[in-house]
């Protein structure tokens, strides 16, 4: 399936024939999937599907066994040292769980890549984590404290206020709801639709949650035996006239997809 870009410009990221294999497991067999510019797309899927691999094969984490990555035009695959990070910094990410180091301030986690990978000073660095940090509702004295004195939503806004410290082109949101009750991953959602919106960046998500999926996407891709097998306008989710998608979004045990349940 040739996934077709909504504008006639280059498309911020083009995977087209993307193959991973772990030992004698195909996990990705032929990926073609394209994010325009300034768009959002996710990617729903079962539980290991290759969603993950997918966007570690992008970051340049795992090394894909054939096929193309294009972010800007560039091809990625084969990419390492300065050049890999060169396109890396075009990248800012929410990790499921924030991923947020308990040694160092709420502050300092936000200034982590500005300091590390911009070589930033810390005061400049500082005033700008401050600055993200006040975008995602958070105030300065949250910024002294340890991330283990945050609760769930406050982890995320930090996790988010990160994923955007260095004004990245792109951002990939990993399970962003992850862990929050209904109301906060509303809350979470929203932020990060403003927080995208500002930078005009374009994103790929990866969630199980569809009501947060319907919030944060412009499209929707469905990974299965590691192809995409549907991709389509989010808004028209429910019309998608794809047995599997249906069984995903409804929530059904019975239907098309098979899901391995081992026996104990
Ligand atoms: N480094 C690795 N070595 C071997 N197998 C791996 C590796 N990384 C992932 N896999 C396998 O690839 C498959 C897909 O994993 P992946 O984490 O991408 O799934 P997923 O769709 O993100 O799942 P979930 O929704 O549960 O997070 C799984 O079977 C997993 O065990």
């Amino acid at each position: 399936m040739n996934d077709a870009t909504p504008t006639n410009q280059t498309p911020k990221i083009q995977i087209r024939g993307l193959r991973k294999v772990f030992g004698d497991k195909v996990i990705l067999d032929g990926v073609d999937l394209d994010v325009g510019n300034g768009e959002s797309v996710l990617v729903i899927g079962g539980s290991g599907s290759g969603k993950s691999v997918l966007l570690k094969c992008i970051l340049g984490l795992l090394h894909p066994d054939s096929g193309s990555i294009l972010v800007d035009g560039q091809e990625v695959v084969g990419l390492y040292g300065s050049a890999l990070e060169e396109v890396r910094a075009k990248f800012g990410m929410l990790f499921q769980n924030a991923a947020l180091f308990d040694s160092l301030p709420v502050w300092e986690n936000v200034a982590f890549g500005l300091i590390q990978g911009k070589g930033m000073n810390r005061e400049d660095a500082k005033i700008v984590a401050l600055e993200k940090l006040a975008s995602v509702g958070l105030n300065e004295d949250v910024a002294e404290l340890s991330p283990a004195e945050l609760s769930g939503g406050m982890r995320k806004r930090v996790g988010l206020a990160r994923a955007i410290a260095s004004n990245p082109e792109i951002i990939f949101f990993d399970e962003p709801t992850t862990g929050l009750d209904p109301i906060m991953g509303d809350v979470i959602d929203r932020l990060i639709v403003s927080c995208v919106r500002e930078l005009g960046a374009s994103t790929l998500s990866i969630t199980h949650d569809m009501a947060s999926a319907r919030r944060i996407s412009d499209r929707i891709a469905m990974l299965y035996k590691g192809k995409i097998i549907w991709s389509g306008p989010t808004k028209s989710i429910d019309n998608s006239g794809n047995p599997y998608v249906e069984q995903f979004i409804n929530g059904n045990s019975e239907g098309p997809i098979q899901m391995q349940v081992r026996s104990l």
